[in-house]
């Protein structure tokens, strides 16, 4: 038996190219044993977590994974929704419009699948499905915006540790960032202004990234200056000032300092400084999730009202919208071959 593998196709009708949209991934249910096998995967990647292996392994199977998954299977099971988690659900309606529009311009030339990099359906399921196909070119496009390591650099992982296990390597187009893509900024800033259009103008527009351990930045990911360049586009589109806007970083992991400031503290401290009316937009989730709609419409709601705030709205991410989609399509296709 050999080690690597092949596909026997036959067919004269083989798509050219594959088009794969990854995301994060969520558990299989929102109880605490799909919650452990969830973070047991998530947490062991060593572009998530950078403690020496032996330490971390002993922290994590003898501490976190025996708290945190009851934990976090009751903050799940409060956004659940009658199709599953809401980052999975999402992601395949993303694929799904993607994949009409591509087959308006490209026919059967073009096959689209969605994975995920934790849980299901795995990166490795998927890329077998467009090697079994045939395809000969493949397109894979994790939907975060801004480059992180422990998310588009631990999906380079994953799609290259599957794919070096193939007889026939196929052409691979890996999009690595799109966090200054013009047609991103434009649908974002719509969102803010349709936001504005209904609710009115707030005394401040936070805008919070997902966080990560600060280290990481001295070390050379460019996440931070990416989420930079990101609020830097966005506020100038919508022709805001400085003192319109604040950026932050939310869910914090652990102890280590993160990238600040953290969200939550921002949001403890705006309403004595006046901030009594905000919108928050979270520009680093193409679609809602656990952190979006458990943290900042639930969590992060409680803190600001707690501390004197009156009005608080978070704006949902950019998730199937039709500029969303449009600009995810044409991400892709300058990748894509015709037959
Ligand atoms: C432990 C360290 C973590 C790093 C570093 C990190 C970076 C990071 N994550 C996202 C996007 C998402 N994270 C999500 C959930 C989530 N993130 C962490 C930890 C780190 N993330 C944990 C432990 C969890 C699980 C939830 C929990 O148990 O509390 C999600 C949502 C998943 C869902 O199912 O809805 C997303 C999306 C980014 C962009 C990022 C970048 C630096
Ligand atoms: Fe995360
Ligand atoms: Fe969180």
């Amino acid at each position: 038996m050999s080690r690597f593998t092949g596909a026997i196709s036959n067919s004269q009708q083989k798509p050219r190219t594959g088009v794969l949209l990854t995301n994060l991934g969520s558990p299989d249910e929102p109880t605490a044993g799909a919650l452990r096998r969830y973070l047991a995967e998530f947490l062991s990647d060593p572009r998530v977590v950078e403690i020496p292996r032996l330490v971390w392994l002993i922290i994590l199977h003898g501490i976190i994974l025996r708290v945190r998954p009851a934990k976090s299977a009751k903050l799940y099971k409060s956004i659940w929704t009658e199709q599953g988690a809401p980052l999975v659900v999402i992601t395949q309606k993303q694929k799904d419009r993607v994949a009409a529009q591509l087959a308006g311009q490209y026919g059967d030339d073009v096959l689209v699948d969605f994975a995920m990099r934790y849980g299901n359906p795995s990166i490795a399921s998927r890329l077998q499905k467009f090697q079994q196909a045939g395809v000969d070119n493949i397109v894979v496009l994790p939907l975060y915006p801004q480059y992180a390591g422990p998310t588009t650099g631990s999906t380079f992982d994953a799609v290259t540790k599957e794919v070096k296990r193939w007889r026939w390597i196929p052409s691979l187009h890996f999009l690595s960032s799109y966090h200054d893509n013009p047609k991103y900024i434009d649908a974002l800033a719509s969102t803010v202004r349709e936001h504005i259009a209904a609710h009115g103008k707030p005394d401040k527009l936070v805008l919070s990234f997902h966080g990560m351990p600060k280290l990481f930045q001295q070390w050379g990911d460019p996440y931070y200056d990416f989420c930079a360049k990101t609020t830097q586009l966005l506020v100038e589109n919508l022709d805001l000032a400085q003192e319109d806007y604040v950026m932050t970083f939310q869910s914090r992991f652990g102890k280590a300092e993160w990238l600040q400031p953290y969200t939550d503290a921002t949001l403890e401290a705006l309403p004595a400084k006046g901030n009594k009316h905000i919108a928050i937009i979270s520009p680093a989730f193409s679609a809602d999730c656990l952190e979006t709609l458990e943290e900042l419409e639930s969590e992060n709601r409680e803190i600001f009202m707690e501390a004197g705030g009156e009005k608080y709205h978070y704006i949902k991410a950019l998730n199937d919208r039709d500029d969303h989609v449009t600009m995810l399509t044409e991400l892709v296709s300058p990748f894509i071959i015709k037959r």
